[in-house]
């Protein structure tokens, strides 16, 4: 109860690494609910979904950014410049590297640009997955990450285990400014509803298909409206967005079947996160090359 030892701390922390990394798993483990998006395809995380970890000592908003691409397309260097202005933004940035994977080039690109940073902002090497490596692994990993850059601190960890996730808590929270709580406790996150369930139903149509469809995909809800008379019931219309005919084929299945099953999905995530059943309705769209049409690409929301 000394004041002075125990003050409150508050600020921003994102993650970063290559896709698959398993930055939205962290962000999960911490936070304790799922809020951000994870799957096994590489670079789904469109959104910056933020997170919220509450304690007694301090209060850190977990910023999930996308991956950082070389830019190929206006989408691509939108998403980048969302990274470097989230990075600029932070008090804290992790960079994430898997046990199991060698430290590589899409690594050192990543270290690279964050080495840009100014100086004021830590960074944390954190080695995730480590219940996929052995101790030993580990060490070497940890070793190997410190010569790609200067770090504040390192941290291995298993989001999956959960070993070390509150070391990783800790460590971040230590580089937080004091300060009072930014948003009531509580909330999990403050991204507008409607975000999320386009990303839970953009991550039930990603779900088993060819790896170029991801880049193609998104995701608006229309519509999301209370059934009358009931207050356990919402209508929710959403448009699945797709470049060409062909992946609407893609989407579709055979005979529907496909989507189908990708509504059941969402909708089961759905409901848990709004604490309702929910009647979903989704239409795919055939919008050509939407990835280059910046009109197209605000409608989208980016
Ligand atoms: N065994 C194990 N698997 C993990 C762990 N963390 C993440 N994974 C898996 O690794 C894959 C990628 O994890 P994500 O959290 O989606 O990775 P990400 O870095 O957010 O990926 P992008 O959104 O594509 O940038 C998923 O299949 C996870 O289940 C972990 O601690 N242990």
């Amino acid at each position: 109860m000394t004041g002075e030892a125990s003050a409150h701390r508050s600020g921003f922390a994102c993650f970063v690494g290559r896709p698959n990394a398993g930055k939205s798993t962290l962000t999960n483990a911490l936070v304790g609910t799922k809020v951000a998006i994870t799957s096994s395809k590489p670079q789904t995380t469109r959104h910056a979904i933020r997170g919220i970890v509450h304690r007694e000592d301090a209060q850190l908003i977990v910023v999930d950014t996308p991956g950082l691409h070389r830019p190929r397309t206006l989408l691509g260097e939108r998403l980048n410049d969302l990274v470097h202005s989230t990075w600029a933004e932070v008090d804290v940035v992790g960079l994430c590297v898997p046990a199991n994977e060698k430290i590589g080039p899409g690594d050192r690109y990543i270290a690279a640009e964050l080495g840009k940073l100014s100086k004021r902002t830590p960074v944390v090497g954190i080695v995730t997955k480590t219940d996929l490596a052995g101790p030993e692994r580990v060490a070497e990993q940890l070793l190997a990450l410190q010569e790609v850059m200067e770090f504040a601190d390192l941290v291995p960890v298993s989001a999956q285990s959960g070993f070390q996730v509150r070391t990783v808590a800790d460590v971040l929270v230590g580089k937080l400014p004091e300060g009072p709580q930014l948003y009531p406790g509580g909330e999990l996150t403050d991204e507008p509803e409607q975000t999320l369930i386009a990303e839970l139903i953009r991550e039930a149509a990603l779900e088993g298909v060819r790896d170029e469809l991801p880049h193609s995909i998104a995701v608006t809800v229309e519509e999301m409206i209370p059934r009358e008379d009931r207050d356990d019931l919402v209508d929710i219309h959403a448009l699945i967005y797709v470049e060409r005919p062909s992946q609407r084929g893609i989407i579709l299945g055979h005979k529907g079947e496909r989507l189908k099953d990708v509504g059941a999905r969402a909708r089961k995530q759905i409901e848990a996160l709004l604490g309702t059943k929910v009647f979903l309705q989704l239409h795919i769209k055939v919008a050509k090359d939407w990835q280059r049409d910046p009109k197209q690409l605000r409608r989208l929301g980016f």
